[in-house]
């Protein structure tokens, strides 16, 4: 991705397009890891293997840091996970549904 170093930019409309660029990644990215949360479901059972408490406040921790290490507000990024995290939960709990009766 060729971006414009923020310093760089003569204008807000610039900086403006650089912010898309990242974004535009950055959901694509999100993209690849939701096909890995959807093909978890074949190595789960029930639906406390599915929430995967432990995993849940591990994945959260470790981003809460990984922020933390980039200048970025730790409570901003551990909100977003907690909200991703319970619509992928959701989301493979009707995948298990479907598993379990057979329909994938
Ligand atoms: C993907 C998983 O399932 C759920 C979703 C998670 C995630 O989106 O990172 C983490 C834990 C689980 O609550 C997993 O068990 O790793």
């Amino acid at each position: 991705m060729k971006l414009t170093d923020p310093k760089e930019c003569i204008s807000a409309e610039e900086i403006r397009n650089q912010i898309d660029k990242i974004d535009k990644q950055i959901i694509a990215l999100y993209g690849e890891r939701h096909k890995y949360v959807e093909e978890i479901v074949r190595f789960k059972d029930d639906e406390e293997g599915i929430i995967a408490h432990d995993r849940k406040k591990q994945v959260i921790s470790d981003r809460r840091k990984w922020a933390e290490e980039n200048g970025l507000d730790a409570g901003t990024f551990e909100k977003m996970y907690q909200i991703l995290i319970e619509n992928n939960i959701k989301r493979e709990l009707e995948l298990l549904k479907k598993k379990k009766s057979g329909i994938i």
